[in-house]
C-alpha cells in the first residue's frame, strides 16, 4: 500500500546518498519514481575534462531496477547553460570566487526540477539525497543542518523557499554518511562502494583550472606585494581566490623572509595579483563584511540588529557576529573577532545553533584598520 498515496521524486544522481535516500522511502511506503538530470553537454568540452554523466545515469538506472522503481531522465543542460554556468563565469571574469554548487540548487535543483516534478510529473514531493533536515512548527519550514557535521550542506541550500521547502524531504538527513554507507551495503546496492562526488557538479577539481582556461580568456601578469615590489608571476587572475597560500610559486625570495606568502587581492585593470605574507596579516584580516542578494528561509526583521553565527565558506568554522542593516537590500556583518581570507562572491550563510537563517553573497569585505 503506497503511504497515503503520495508520490515522490527522488533526484536520482547515481551516488549513494540519493539511492539511499529512494530506498528508505519506498520502505516507509511512499510511491517512489526517480528523476535522473543531464545538466552538462559533453560537445561544451574536451571529453577528459567532465565525469562522466553516463555511467552515473547507467548506475541510478541500476539502483532503480534493484529497487523496482521507474526512473525519468530530463536534461536541463541548456538552463545549466544559461543560468548557472555563464554567472558562474562571469563572476569568476570579475575576480570573485562564485559558488557553483549553491546556483545550482538555486537555478536548478530546487526550482526547475522542483517544478518539473510537481507539475508535470504530478508529484506530492521531490527528495534528494542532501544531508539537511527539516522542522515543521505552526505551519512554517525550518532548514536545519545534517546531523553529520562532517557532511552538512546546508551552506549549500540557504535559499530555498518556504513553498519548495514545504514539499521537499531529505530523508537521510539524521543520519551520518557512516550510516547511510552501511544501510547501502546490507541491502547490497550497486553502488554502495561508489566514491563521494566533490567539486563542481559536472567537473572534477584536478580539472578546474584546465576547464576555467578553456573558457575564460586569461593572461600571466605580475605577482606583487602590497608595497609594490614585483615577486612573481602569475598564470590568470582567474585561477586563484583569497587567502590561496599554495601554488603560487614564489617562497625564498631574497630579502624576505621564509613566512609563506598569501593572496590578499586581485587588481583586475592591472592584471595583478597581489599578496602578503602570514595568514592573519594585515590585509587578509577582515572586521566584517558586506552581503547583498539576501535570502531568509524564514521571516526574519532585518531592521532590527541581530546575533547569530556565520559560515563565510563551505567547511569554515562558525563565527559568531552581528548583522546590521546596511544600505536597502544589503545588510553588515561585524564578526566577533577579525577573520582572514574574506572572499567576495562566496555565499555567507546564517545560523542560530543547528537551525539555518538564509545567507546572501559576499559582496566585499571590511578591512581592520590600521
Ligand atoms: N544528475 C543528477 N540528477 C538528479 N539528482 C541529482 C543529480 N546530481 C545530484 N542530484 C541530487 O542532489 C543531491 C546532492 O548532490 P551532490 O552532488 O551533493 O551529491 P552527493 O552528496 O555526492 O550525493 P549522491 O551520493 O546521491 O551523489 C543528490 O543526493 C541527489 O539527490
Amino acid at each position: 500500500m503506497y503511504k497515503l498515496n503520495k508520490k515522490v521524486i527522488v533526484a536520482m544522481s547515481g551516488g549513494v546518498d540519493s539511492s539511499v535516500t529512494a530506498w528508505i522511502l519506498k520502505k516507509k511506503g511512499y510511491h517512489v519514481e526517480g528523476l535522473f538530470m543531464k545538466n552538462w553537454e559533453e560537445h561544451n568540452s574536451d571529453s577528459d575534462m567532465h565525469c562522466s554523466s553516463k555511467k552515473d545515469l547507467s548506475d541510478a538506472q541500476g539502483v532503480c531496477n534493484q529497487l523496482n522503481i521507474f526512473l525519468h531522465k530530463v536534461n536541463f543542460s541548456f538552463e545549466y547553460w544559461e543560468n548557472v554556468f555563464q554567472k558562474f563565469l562571469f563572476e569568476y571574469k570579475m575576480g570573485r570566487t562564485p559558488n557553483p554548487d549553491v546556483l545550482c540548487n538555486k537555478e536548478i535543483k530546487f526550482k526547475i526540477f522542483f517544478e518539473y516534478s510537481i507539475q508535470d510529473l504530478q508529484a506530492h514531493y521531490i527528495a534528494t539525497g542532501h544531508y539537511v533536515q527539516k522542522r515543521i512548527f505552526k505551519n512554517k519550514y525550518f532548514l536545519l543542518r545534517g546531523l553529520d557535521a562532517t557532511k552538512d550542506q546546508s551552506y549549500f541550500l540557504y535559499t530555498i523557499n518556504q513553498k519548495v521547502l514545504k514539499q521537499c524531504l531529505f530523508p537521510i538527513g539524521h543520519l551520518t554518511k557512516c550510516e547511510v554507507r552501511k544501510i547501502a551495503r546490507r541491502i547490497n546496492l550497486i553502488v554502495a562502494k561508489k566514491k563521494d562526488s566533490t567539486g563542481i557538479c559536472f567537473i572534477s577539481p584536478q580539472n578546474i583550472k584546465k576547464f576555467l582556461n578553456h573558457y575564460l580568456p586569461h593572461k600571466s601578469g605580475n605577482i606583487i606585494t602590497t608595497l609594490g615590489q614585483k615577486i612573481g608571476q602569475h598564470y590568470g587572475l582567474i585561477h586563484y581566490t583569497i587567502g590561496q597560500r599554495r601554488g603560487l610559486g614564489i617562497g625564498g625570495i631574497k630579502g624576505f623572509n621564509n613566512i609563506p606568502w598569501y593572496v590578499v587581492s586581485k587588481d583586475i585593470t592591472n592584471n595583478s595579483l597581489i599578496v602578503s605574507q602570514g595568514m592573519n596579516n594585515f590585509y587578509l584580516m577582515s572586521i566584517g563584511l558586506i552581503a547583498n542578494e539576501l535570502h531568509w528561509i524564514n521571516d526574519i526583521n532585518i531592521q532590527n540588529s541581530f546575533f547569530c553565527t556565520a559560515k563565510i565558506r563551505y567547511r569554515h568554522i562558525d563565527i559568531p557576529c552581528k548583522i546590521v542593516m546596511h544600505k536597502k537590500k544589503q545588510i553588515k556583518v561585524l564578526f566577533e573577532r577579525p577573520e582572514s581570507s574574506v572572499a567576495p562572491g562566496q555565499s555567507v550563510v546564517f545560523y542560530l545553533s543547528d537551525l539555518c537563517l538564509g545567507g546572501g553573497i559576499i559582496k566585499k569585505r571590511l578591512p581592520v584598520l590600521k
